[in-house]
């Protein structure tokens, strides 16, 4: 659904460009107080200083929003979630507290693989109801659009229909966010291939990614590269396929050990590398070099009790850095834009206004579409945020408590407090 809106009386907070901020860049935002945004069928067709036109009849076809000088932001991008899924892993929560490592329980057949189970016993309607309630959160929060991974079925038929769950929302007329589907098949090797790990890639090769293609489900391949689970070789091998399939690539990178996927993203030239806890500074060097966004997920640090991404470092070397939440069952069953504000500005020395591009343009970059979402700019959808005060700074110091107003998707308010 698109609507025509003028919104007017705004503090316009925005980052400025069509592709992503790099480095210093990602400071740097547009302020424009009393400001107008004029949406025309969904899209942003004004952004300028109020004219006055909204008392004149000019806008009769318009809805009207006074935003009473409260801050207008783009909407939130949440480019990395794991948000379609069966069941729930809260004791395995609780024996982390108790000590135990996630890949300990990983290894011992629990974390991905007791999802993996779960998963495929659910069926589409349950799984899209559950998905559903995690967007009409996230909306809540101020995200727009959302990335979403398969890679809770890791056999052909719940592999797809995770996606077509993805497919089902981001169809919905009345969406309030956004949905681009990402290929995770391999995110773990199943029980059935007894850890017979290039047995399960070629499988993944041969007869699930072209089901994927030829039914449209993914525009991202995404592996999960790390000790134990896929190595820097089968890594590559994977991706190099996907890319052969017109995938575009992600990676899980330098999560629990320093592997090199960072460096692998970089020599791949994938669109993003998340995670990235301990990615080497040759491999941060690399990924600016090449334009990989890093895509960093301080949620999953704090759950984990991990060291947080080197955000200031890889921001101080030209990286383009985004932040996701990463909500999923097991590592991070948390989807908190307000929480992830907080952590990148607290532990990651990002400064308020670079946690913001992160969110925002740099999210966008990361689902490779900071040609249409991410910024308020003419030409672009007329999502937005809209806060409950004039002082953007709120969105790292109100610590884990919402300070969204109204969420605005295609020209469509959904009041929030
Ligand atoms: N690290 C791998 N994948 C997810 C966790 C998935 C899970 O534990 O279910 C992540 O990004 O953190
Ligand atoms: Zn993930």
């Amino acid at each position: 659904m698109a609507e025509n809106l003028i919104i007017f009386n705004a503090r316009v907070v925005t980052p400025v460009g069509f592709s992503a901020r790099r480095g210093r860049e990602m400071g740097e935002l547009c302020v424009m107080d009393n400001a107008t945004v004029e949406v025309t069928d969904g899209i942003i067709t004004y952004v300028g200083k109020n004219r006055g036109e909204e008392r004149d009849g000019y806008y009769q076809h318009y809805w009207h929003y006074n935003a009473r000088g409260k801050c207008l932001l783009p909407g939130f991008v949440d480019s990395h979630t794991h948000f379609v899924f069966g069941g729930e892993r809260a004791e395995e929560f609780s024996w982390r507290l108790k000590g135990e490592s996630y890949m300990s329980i990983m290894q011992r057949g629990g974390g991905i693989v007791s999802t993996v189970k779960a998963t495929r016993a659910c069926n589409f309607i349950r799984l899209r109801g559950k998905a559903e309630g995690f967007l009409k959160q996230m909306s809540a929060m101020g995200v727009t659009t959302v990335e979403g991974k398969s890679g809770y079925g890791l056999d052909r038929e719940t592999e797809l229909l995770q996606l077509r769950v993805m497919r089902s929302l981001n169809n919905d007329e009345h969406k309030r966010v956004d949905v681009v589907s990402t290929f995770l098949g391999a995110h773990a090797v199943p029980e059935e291939y007894g850890g017979r790990t290039d047995e399960y890639i070629d499988f993944l090769i041969r007869e699930v990614m072209p089901a994927v293609v030829q039914n449209d489900l993914a525009e991202f391949c995404d592996v999960f590269c790390e000790q134990g689970v896929f190595s820097l070789e089968q890594s590559r091998r994977l991706l190099l396929a996907a890319r052969g399939m017109g995938f575009k690539l992600k990676l899980h990178a330098d999560e629990i050990i320093p592997l090199g996927g960072a460096g692998l993203a970089a020599e791949l030239s994938a669109v993003s590398a998340d995670h990235l806890l301990h990615a080497s500074d040759a491999d941060i060097c690399a990924m600016a070099d090449k334009g990989v966004v890093a895509t960093l997920l301080p949620l999953t640090a704090f759950a984990l009790k991990e060291p947080y991404a080197r955000g200031r470092e890889m921001i101080d070397a030209g990286c383009a850095v985004a932040l996701a939440t990463d909500l999923n069952p097991g590592s991070c069953f948390s989807g908190s834009i307000p929480l992830t504000f907080a952590l990148a500005c607290i532990y990651m020395n990002m400064s308020i206004e670079e946690a913001i591009t992160a969110l925002t343009l740099n999210g966008a970059a990361a689902l490779n579409r900071a040609d249409s979402i991410g910024s308020i700019e003419v030409g672009k959808k007329g999502d937005f945020v809209v806060l409950n005060t004039d002082n953007y700074h709120f969105l790292p110091y109100c610590i884990g408590m919402n300070c969204v107003n109204t969420t605005i998707k295609e020209g469509v308010l959904y009041p929030v407090l």
